[in-house]
C-alpha cells in the first residue's frame, strides 16, 4: 500500500483538548462540525495519560498523508457508525466532492496500538478490493495527525439499503433481486482476493445515487454497473487456510460459525442470508420488531441463530416464488460446507427468473438501454443516518 508521506498538518481540533474547556456547551451543539467536536473531546478525555499520549505521539511517522486540512475543506455530516463520524469534503484542488471518514485512534478501554492495528487492517483490506470492483467504494486516501485517521472515499449520495427499508418498508422480490445480484458480485471480489467483508448488512451497501423512488429504481434494475457501493471495511478481515477466530461484525446478522469461533469466507454469506431476509420481511427470522432484537442479549442471539427454526410460513414468505426460497435458505444453511458460495448464488436460477439471461452469463441486470430512473442531479443534502440498535450496533466479541 502508497501512501507518500507528506509534511505534518494542523490536528483537526477545534477545540482546546484538555482543560476543562474541552467540556462541550450548548452552544457548540449547534456548531455545524459539532460530531467532530465530540470524537475530538472523546480522544482528549482518552489521551489523558502520558503513556498513551506518547504511543500515538509514534504512530503519526506512518507511511500515511498528514495533510487531510491542507488539501480537504470539511462538509456536512453524512453519517456516524460505532467509531467514526463521516463527512463531505471537497478537494480545494479539483473541487471534487468525496466522503471521509473521521476515526479517533484512541478508543475507550483499547489499546491503542489495538484500535492503530484495526485502522490499519481496515484501510489495507478497503485498498485491496476497491480497486477491483465498482460495487466497493472507492478509496482515495489516507490521512493521518495525531488523533485522527482520515479515509477519504468515493461518495454515495443515495443513502445505504438500512435507511431505504427503514423508510420504505419491505423491498419487493424483484428489487431485492437486484440488490442481491450487486451484493452476490461485490462478495465475490472480495472473496477471490481472500477478503472477508465481516459485517454484511442493509446498513453496509449504500446506493451511490439519489433517485426519487429508490425501490422503484430497484425494481426496474436499469441502474447500471455498480449502483450499490459496499463500505465499512472495518470488521474484514484476511482470510488463509486456517479458520478464524475472532468474532466481529453485528450479531444478528453473525454466522453459527462465527459464534463458534472457527469460521472461514462462506460466514459472509450466511450475513447476506440474514439481510435477504431482512429485505423482504421486513424483520428477522428470530424477533418480530427491531425493539425485540434490541433487548435480546448476545447469549440469546447466539443460541437463535445456532438452533431456531427460520419461518418462511407467514406473509411475504407466502408469495415469494420458490427460486427466491430456495436462494436464501441455501444461504441460511447453518452447516457452512453446505452452504452456497458467492459464485454458486450467482448462478441460481432465481437470478435467471428476474433477468433472464442478463444475470446467468454473469452480467449485471441489464443495464444501459431505456432508462426510465430519474437520478436527482445534482444530489441534496440528505439528513443523517440512524445510528443505535441492535440493527447497527456492531461488536467484536
Ligand atoms: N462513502 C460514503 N458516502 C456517503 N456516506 C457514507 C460513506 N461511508 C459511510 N457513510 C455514512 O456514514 C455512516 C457510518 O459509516 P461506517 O459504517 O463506515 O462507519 P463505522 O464507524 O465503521 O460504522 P459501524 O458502526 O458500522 O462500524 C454510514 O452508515 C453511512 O450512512
Amino acid at each position: 500500500m502508497e501512501f507518500p508521506i507528506l509534511r505534518q498538518s494542523q490536528p483537526v481540533a477545534l477545540l482546546p483538548t484538555h482543560g476543562p474547556q474541552h467540556r462541550l456547551s450548548k452552544s457548540h451543539r449547534k456548531h455545524p462540525n459539532y460530531s467532530v467536536l465530540r470524537i475530538v473531546r472523546c480522544a482528549a478525555e482518552a489521551v489523558k495519560t502520558q503513556a498513551v499520549k506518547t504511543q500515538v505521539a509514534s504512530r503519526v511517522a506512518s507511511t500515511w498523508k498528514s495533510s487531510f486540512r491542507e488539501r480537504y475543506s470539511l462538509g456536512r455530516h453524512v453519517g456516524s457508525g460505532s467509531y467514526g463520524v463521516v463527512h463531505v469534503c471537497t478537494d480545494e484542488e479539483t473541487r471534487q466532492k468525496y466522503a471521509v471518514k473521521i476515526l479517533p485512534k484512541v478508543r475507550n478501554k483499547q489499546q491503542p496500538q489495538k484500535t492503530m492495528k484495526k485502522l490499519e487492517r481496515e484501510v489495507t483490506l478497503m485498498a485491496r478490493v476497491s480497486r477491483q470492483s465498482t460495487g466497493i467504494t472507492s478509496l482515495i486516501d489516507v490521512h493521518e495527525d495525531k488523533n485522527y485517521v482520515y479515509i477519504v472515499m468515493g461518495l454515495n449520495e443515495g443513502g445505504d439499503l438500512e435507511q431505504l427499508l427503514e423508510t420504505y418498508g419491505p423491498f419487493s422480490e424483484r428489487a431485492t433481486a437486484t440488490v442481491m445480484y450487486e451484493c452476490l458480485k461485490i462478495i465475490s471480489v472480495c472473496h477471490s482476493n481472500g477478503v472477508l467483508l465481516g459485517d454484511i448488512k442493509p446498513a453496509n451497501f449504500m446506493l451511490r445515487q439519489r433517485y426519487r423512488d429508490p425501490l422503484k429504481a430497484l425494481e426496474s434494475e436499469r441502474l447500471g454497473e455498480g449502483f450499490l457501493s459496499a463500505i465499512d471495511f472495518g470488521c474484514s478481515q484476511a482470510v488463509g487456510p486456517a479458520p478464524l477466530a475472532r468474532r466481529t461484525g453485528t450479531p444478528v446478522y453473525m454466522s453459527p460459525e462465527t459464534f463458534r469461533r472457527e469460521y472461514h469466507l462462506e460466514a459472509d454469506l450466511w450475513s447476506l442470508g440474514m439481510m435477504m431476509y431482512q429485505l423482504i420481511a421486513g424483520r428477522f427470522p428470530f424477533w418480530a420488531s427491531v425493539e425485540q432484537c434490541r433487548t435480546r442479549s448476545l447469549e440469546e442471539v447466539m443460541k437463535a441463530v445456532i438452533m431456531e427454526d427460520i419461518p418462511v410460513d407467514y406473509g411475504p414468505w407466502l408469495s415469494v416464488s420458490s427460486e427466491g426460497l430456495s436462494l436464501m435458505q441455501g444461504l441460511l444453511t447453518r452447516d457452512p460446507t453446505q452452504r452456497l458460495t458467492a459464485v454458486e448464488a450467482l448462478e441460481h436460477p432465481w437470478f435467471q427468473r428476474h433477468f433472464g439471461g442478463s444475470a446467468g452469463d454473469g452480467q449485471a441486470p441489464a443495464s444501459g438501454g431505456r432508462n426510465n430512473i430519474v437520478p436527482l442531479m445534482p444530489a441534496s443534502p440528505r439528513g443523517t443516518s440512524s445510528e443505535a440498535g441492535v440493527l447497527r450496533s456492531k461488536s467484536a466479541v
